[in-house]
């Protein structure tokens, strides 16, 4: 697999983002010309594929993966998120399922949903990255996020294309090698996740993969992103890595730290020195 190089990778995830082209500038002439209409159309083509590849480059310098609850018990998920971006995380995705929050006050309800994710939204605006959500293509459309994380039970991918386009990223979890070969080879898939790696709380029954499964990845993977998630910390890291990963995704490791930011900066260290 190819990564950008890591200059590129904290480029994108510290600069202000240049705003993607839209039409909204352009304004017609009241009876416009064929020479007009055929710029107008030019103008919106290049706008939308503009922004489709920005996407998707950003995509390849994101080495580093958050899932988080809305951390409602604590009511601090926009420090929170502040913290893990500024220590260098691409990509937050909210996932509420089995978090201490669900256990108090009960499942995350879609507009809650979509208030999280306007907290995670403006976040990641201020820091350059990623917003994904778990599971939900309706959310997804609804919140504006840039990326749709489906699981093998969820909506099949070319139904959450259809609702979102091609200018939100779609990734697919796998958990053997079967699932793995097939996400590398989708048409239309934008990235896959590999695990549990380790048996891990955050995913309770689900049996460990293991690391063979990311040493398939990394076979088959091409130069489509994939993320080994499950019972990741620090310590573990370096084994991922020599499996074939340049990229993981993580729980605990950041969202259980007593300094997220400490936390999140020691994972993109050990990333960008692999
Ligand atoms: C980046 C990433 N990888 C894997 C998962 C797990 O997705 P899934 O298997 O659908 O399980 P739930 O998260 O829905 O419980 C993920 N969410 N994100
Ligand atoms: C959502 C998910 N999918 C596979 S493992 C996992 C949870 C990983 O959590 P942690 O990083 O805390 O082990
Ligand atoms: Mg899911």
């Amino acid at each position: 697999m190819t990564d950008q190089p890591r200059d590129a990778a904290r480029q994108a995830t510290d600069s202000p983002m240049t705003p993607a082209p839209t039409t909204a500038s352009f304004s017609p002439p009241t009876s416009p010309s064929p020479a007009r209409i055929l710029v107008a159309i030019a103008f919106s083509a290049t706008g939308l594929y503009v922004a489709s590849v920005d996407i998707r480059e950003r995509l390849a310098a994101a080495t580093l993966y958050l899932c988080t609850d809305a951390r409602r018990e604590t009511g601090d998920l926009a420090e929170f998120a502040d913290a893990a971006l500024a220590g260098g995380v691409d990509v937050i995705q909210l996932r509420d399922k089995g978090s201490e929050g669900e256990r108090r006050f009960g499942p995350l309800e879609a507009r809650q949903e979509l208030e999280a994710l306007a907290v995670l939204r403006a976040a990641c605006d201020r820091h350059g990255a990623l917003l994904s959500v778990n599971d939900r293509a309706d959310i997804a459309a609804a919140a504006g996020v840039d990326v749709l994380h489906l699981g093998q039970d969820d909506l099949p991918l070319e139904h959450a294309r259809a609702l979102l386009g091609d200018g939100v990223l779609i990734g697919r979890s796998t958990h053997d090698p079967e699932q793995t070969r097939q996400a590398a080879a989708e048409t239309g898939l934008d990235y896959f996740s590999v695990g549990p790696c380790w048996a891990t709380p955050t995913k309770p029954g689900r049996t460990p993969a293991g690391l063979d499964l990311v040493r398939v990845a990394a076979e088959v993977a091409g130069d489509r992103p994939f993320y080994p998630i499950g019972g990741i910390d620090v310590d573990r890291l370096p084994e991922v890595l020599a499996a074939g990963a340049s990229r993981v995704a993580v729980v605990r490791a950041i969202n259980g730290a007593a300094d997220p930011r400490a936390a999140a900066a020691e994972l993109k260290a050990a990333l960008v020195s692999a």
